[in-house]
């Protein structure tokens, strides 16, 4: 692969961190008990099975409410760092709104975050994971205004109860599947299809949410509890199909849509949305005839509000695609940050597959993008909170195990040669998981859950076994 794929780093920093990861909504399960509230994906699957590949849902899920202690020891044994986990709102605030703690929620978070600790696994606490409560998305969700000041009081209970311990945060995992799937599509819940006009709207509250709830910290907590905080962004990195000029801008406009919409706001030197969005948007919005830009615009005041809300950058990364430029799309249909963007973009052929569609092996991708993020963003240290491999649930799961020795060997290689500040790295996911709207079909896990057993029996795969000799080693090769 040439610069990018030389297999040739293998040691990790004295320094770094190594863990794996979960999600609320897809481990929990006990959906709808003690106290807990109704959240967008309990609706979106309980109404629409259809879209689900196997019209699963989470309602039982990994049923690490009750197995959590399992999920404990599984880390224990693989001697990880850190587990990145995420609050489910709904359990905590079964309205949404902070007048009511329910306090089974505020028990559940206590026991796990107490159970790692005497485990010496170090907690990263991610406050939002697409799961927002069903009260709230009734009222508009993140298209509706309010939601900044919903999310920072959900924010303050939880840096209250949690704080004195926790000290990893992360407001939001990926907004893009929460705005531009679950609003401008129906890819994710709740499903609104908004393209091209909600997507735009929920991001515009989301990162506003981030940023109050970042200044929340900051000011009232940060002083006592000495934590930090930021926000998951994901990205696929974009490669130019051919290399005209063309097509290499095309592939900076598809990550500055994919990635910047959310990232320059927060970490770029100027702030705001990025410079290509802010003219190509209200462009084609005028030929539509719209009377002002589907993109909503940042006050100088909250540029300045929401610029450098980070302590760390927090990535998911998993695959790349080829871009190519796309000069006129005719002005027909409904709009779409696909169309404002200009681009389309397409997987190489000979790239080796995993069993989700989406989601190819591509390590010099994983390189090329990290130093991308330095250029762009400066030397903000990366954490990146999750990457990893899908298939059917094999148990000697040797896709994954090459996997993860192509994209670890290829983040060491942006450390190394490129001077990347990657911090930390989490596996995700700790075991076989609710893929959203691919149910139990594709999976993700370290560990293989059996989804037929009442007792969702867990089963350490060949990718676990290896993970845990890369922790023990620290080092990617020669270790078997
Ligand atoms: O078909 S296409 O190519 O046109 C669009 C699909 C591409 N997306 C890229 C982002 N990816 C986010 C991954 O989503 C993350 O990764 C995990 C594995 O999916 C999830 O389980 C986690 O919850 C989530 O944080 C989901 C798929």
């Amino acid at each position: 692969y040439g610069t990018y794929g030389k297999l040739n780093s293998n040691e990790f920093p004295g320094d770094f961190l190594l863990g794996t990861a979960t999600a609320s909504y897809q481990i929990e399960g006990a959906w709808n008990l003690s106290g807990k509230g109704e959240n967008i994906w309990d609706r979106y699957t309980h109404t629409h099975p259809e879209l689900i590949l196997d019209r699963s849902t989470g309602d039982v899920a990994c049923d690490s409410y009750h197995k959590y202690e399992e999920d404990v020891a599984l880390m224990k044994k693989m001697g990880v760092q850190f587990y990145r986990f995420s609050l489910s709102w709904s359990r905590i605030l079964p309205t949404g709104f902070a007048y009511q703690i329910n306090p089974d929620g505020i028990r559940y978070y206590n026991d796990l975050i107490n159970l790692l600790l005497k485990n010496d696994i170090i907690p990263l606490v991610t406050l939002f994971h697409w799961d927002t409560p069903q009260p709230l998305e009734d009222l508009g969700g993140f298209t509706n205004a309010l939601m900044v000041e919903w999310f920072e009081d959900y924010a303050r209970v939880v840096f209250e109860n949690f704080g004195d311990r926790v000290k990893l945060w992360l407001t939001f995992n990926e907004p893009k599947q929460t705005c531009h799937e679950g609003v401008g599509g129906d890819n994710k819940a709740p499903g609104y299809e908004s393209s091209g006009i909600g997507d735009y709207l929920c991001a515009h509250n989301l990162i506003k949410a981030h940023a109050r709830a970042y200044h929340l910290y900051d000011k009232e907590f940060r002083p006592k509890q000495n934590g930090s905080i930021s926000i998951t962004i994901d990205t696929s990195w974009m490669e130019p199909g051919t290399n005209s000029t063309a097509d290499k801008e095309a592939a900076e406009r598809k990550i500055a849509f994919n990635f910047g919409w959310y990232a320059d706001p927060i970490f770029h030197p100027n702030g705001d949305y990025p410079e290509v969005m802010r003219k190509l948007v209200p462009e084609r919005s005028k030929k539509e005839g719209f009377r002002r830009s589907r993109l909503p615009e940042f006050t100088k005041e909250e540029v300045k509000y929401i610029r450098g809300t980070f302590d760390f950058l927090g990535l998911n990364h998993y695959t790349t695609l080829l871009v190519k430029d796309i000069p006129e799309i005719p002005i027909s249909g409904k709009p779409s940050v696909d169309k404002d963007s200009r681009t389309e973009s397409w997987h190489d052929p000979s790239w080796p597959p995993s069993s989700a569609g989406w989601l190819k092996v591509v390590p010099w991708g994983f390189t090329k993008l990290l130093v991308w993020l330095k250029h762009r963003y400066g030397d903000v240290p990366i954490y990146v909170t999750e990457n990893g491999f899908s298939d059917l649930g094999e148990i000697d799961d040797q896709g994954r195990v090459n996997y993860y020795k192509l994209y670890l060997s290829a983040m060491l290689d942006a450390m190394y040669e490129h001077k990347v500040n990657v911090k930390a790295y989490a596996a995700w996911s700790l075991v076989d998981n609710f893929e959203w709207r691919d149910g139990y079909v594709n999976r993700f896990g370290l560990h293989h859950v059996d989804m037929n057993d009442p007792g969702r029996k867990r089963t350490p795969k060949a990718s676990a076994e290896y993970y845990r000799k890369v922790i023990a080693a620290r080092k990617i090769h020669g270790i078997d």
